[in-house]
């Protein structure tokens, strides 16, 4: 295992917004977290990449125990993650922008040395056609590549894709996850939140479904479409619920 959570839990205030929850991750696998709105999801990314620190509970990257570690540590480790809310330098290039990563990535690389990875990381995401257009000037899809490309610039072992097919259209839907089976193809372990079921349904090896912070179930794609109690988490969403249930 990658990376194994125990029994976490964190609230705010009065508000239980992920209860005793564990998982284990196996490495060079592709595990998707889906849950209704308010299921806790981002918020137990948050706890993995460092952002809150649970109240109770350990977090373990390879048998580590990485529970009180900061987050430039963990990512110096290997944990890299995206944003929900792409936040990419706007007055910066594309490659200025990757530059950034790779320079506080874990290796310490100097200029040179890091100027290689990025070429590759912009080769590897598509975006070497834009290599010197300005950040801000790009559009979501290629803005969500960028933001994919910052996090593989650290040479991540584990990458965290916080809703990176979110506001895509069905092509570049389709292309971000062409690309997502690439990096496990590379050997990296991939968690990923999303809403889009039926893509996250179609790459994943195992999901862990959550709901009012709870873990309710875990499984294959097909395991998970067919649990009751997730059909009944996402009844509420009708919409959610069609997707569950294959359509797209
Ligand atoms: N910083 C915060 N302060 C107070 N409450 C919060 C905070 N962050 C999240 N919450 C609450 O915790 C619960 C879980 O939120 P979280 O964002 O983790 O859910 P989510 O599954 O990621 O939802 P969504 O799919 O809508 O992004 C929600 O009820 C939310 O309102």
């Amino acid at each position: 295992m990658i990376l194994k959570g125990t029994n976490l839990k964190l609230s705010f205030g009065g508000l239980v917004a992920v209860k005793n929850v564990s998982f284990e991750i196996k490495e060079k696998s592709i595990f998707g977290i889906i849950g209704p709105n308010g299921a806790g999801k981002t918020t137990l990314f948050n706890i993995i990449s460092g952002v809150y620190r649970p109240e109770t509970g350990t977090l373990y990257y390879k048998d580590k125990d990485i529970t009180k570690l900061p987050t430039y540590k963990r990512a110096r480790l290997g944990i890299a993650r995206t944003h929900q809310i792409v936040k990419p330098l706007g007055e910066l290039t594309v490659i200025e922008n990757v530059m950034v990563g790779a320079c506080f990535g874990k290796k310490n690389y100097n200029l040179k040395q890091a100027q290689k990875v990025v070429l590759d990381v912009i080769n590897f995401v598509g975006l070497s056609t834009k290599m010197f257009t300005l950040a801000n000037q790009l559009n979501v899809a290629f803005k969500k590549r960028l933001e994919l490309a910052r996090a593989l610039a650290n040479e991540p072992e584990i990458v965290l894709l916080d809703e990176v097919l979110a506001g895509l259209n069905p092509k570049e839907v389709d292309s971000m996850l062409e690309i997502i089976l690439k990096i496990k193809q590379n050997g990296i372990t991939i968690i990923m939140i999303e809403h889009l079921m039926h893509a996250t349904m179609k790459i994943s090896d195992l999901i862990m479904v959550l709901d009012s912070g709870e873990k309710i179930a875990q499984g294959t794609p097909s395991e998970i479409s067919n649990n009751q109690k997730v059909i009944e988490a996402y009844l509420g969403d009708p919409k959610l619920a069609l997707q569950l249930v294959g359509e797209k």
